[in-house]
């Protein structure tokens, strides 16, 4: 297993003690819960929408990496709580806090407690585009089809 060595910086003394330090739940986890870094429990009305303090900052540092802030599937599914911009993307060269945006889109009103597990965060690889302007393609299968362009099944 590799590891990737990952600078982070604790931004609220209750991290380590009352809200727990993030890790992988078991072995063969992708992400690392994100949790509520909150003064004091907030309760999200149907479709309210708060940005959501982790208490950490991580500073990636190497541009072929990013880190993904993903939904949780429990909390998504049975209560409505995903992420205001669906999918958070922490750049390798931020350094503020991170931030969970929790949307409520169910029918009825839930409370974040201090320390709940939010999201997930998880290290992705990147590539870097270098644009090289053409006129036209080489020719591939598809061309230009999409958008259900195989077929309805
Ligand atoms: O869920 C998220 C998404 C983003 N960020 C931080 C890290 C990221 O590197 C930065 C900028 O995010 P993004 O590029 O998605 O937002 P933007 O609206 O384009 O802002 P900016 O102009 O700062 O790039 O905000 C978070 O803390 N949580
Ligand atoms: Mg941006």
């Amino acid at each position: 297993m590799t590891r990737k060595k990952l600078q982070v910086r604790i931004l609220d003394d209750r991290i380590g003690s009352e809200i727990p330090f993030p890790e992988y739940a078991t072995e063969g986890s992708a992400g690392l819960d994100l949790r509520a870094c909150l003064k004091e429990p907030l309760t999200l009305a149907p479709g309210d929408t708060h940005l959501i303090p982790t208490g950490l900052s991580v500073h990636i540092a190497d541009p072929a990496l990013a880190a993904m802030i993903l939904p949780r599937s429990g909390l998504g599914h049975k209560h409505g709580i995903v992420l205001g911009n669906l999918v958070g993307l922490i750049d390798s060269d931020y350094q503020g806090e991170l931030m969970v945006s929790c949307w409520n889109r169910g029918q009825t009103e839930f409370t974040i407690e201090i320390g709940e597990r939010l999201a997930q965060m998880v290290l992705v690889p990147v590539v870097q585009a270098d644009f090289e302007v053409v006129s036209e393609f080489n020719a591939s299968d598809r061309g230009e089809g999409g958008f259900g362009s195989t077929g309805s099944h």
